[in-house]
């Protein structure tokens, strides 16, 4: 599977979203990743379906929207009708994850799972094979530029292993302190999509830093 990149606009400039969002498709990104964050299961507000539905209207790249929201269930509608095309849910706040997933299906998305850092992924165990995206998040979600936790590698390696064995063809992302430095370890334990804010948006030439990622997850050693 090849590399593929998905700046976060999060980390973007809001006053110049269009701009920023084409910049992204210039550079080469291959889906534009939107964070939607509720002020309850994450302790930071950002967009709803409306943001989504502008985000549709700029670009033709893939959305992936990642939904930090308790209820998530409540929104997939409007993000179906919005334009995206992947929606993903945390574990922690989907109990009925197998009827939540189907039902994002259901919409005509593609359905992501993910789990904040301390979640382990047995929690993903029986549904790893009805899976179209599983997102592991490699800092504490709630806000852009944090410190790459480490211990996400392995927990990378052991969710490519379990993909595997169910037969699952789904992507596999990485979310959170991606940069040139860690992206190369990302991908050597077996991701193949890596989330980009602010190794991006805050460099001298965003556009070129997104080839620049794409590059450093090819090194060989
Ligand atoms: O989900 C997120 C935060 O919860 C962001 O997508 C993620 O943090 C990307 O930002 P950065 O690359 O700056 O770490």
């Amino acid at each position: 599977m090849p590399t593929k990149i998905a700046p976060s606009i999060l980390s973007a400039d809001f006053a110049r979203l269009a701009d920023e969002i084409a910049m992204c498709e210039a550079g080469g990104a291959d889906m534009i990743h939107v964070d939607v964050m509720d002020g309850r299961f994450v302790p930071n507000l950002t967009f709803g379906a409306k943001v989504i539905d502008a985000v549709r209207r700029c670009t033709a790249l893939p959305i992936d929207v990642h939904l930090m929201v308790v209820e998530p269930e409540r929104y997939f509608d409007d993000f179906a009708k919005a334009g995206a095309n992947v929606c993903t849910i945390h574990v922690e706040v989907s109990p009925h994850l197998d009827r939540q997933l189907a039902r994002i299906k259901e919409l005509g998305m593609q359905a992501g799972a993910t789990l904040n850092p301390a979640t382990p992924l047995v929690t993903l165990e029986e549904v790893a094979r009805d899976l179209d995206l599983l997102l592991i998040m490699s800092v504490n979600p709630g806000f852009g530029g944090q410190r790459f936790l480490e211990y996400s590698v392995d927990k990378i390696a052991r969710a490519r292993r379990m993909l595997d064995a169910a037969g699952s063809r789904a992507l596999l992302e990485v979310d959170g302190g991606i940069t040139r430095d860690t992206i190369l370890r990302c991908r050597r334990a077996g991701a193949d999509t890596f989330v980009a804010g602010n190794a991006i948006f805050a460099a001298a030439d965003p556009r070129a830093e997104i080839a620049a990622l794409r590059n450093a997850s090819l090194e060989t050693a």
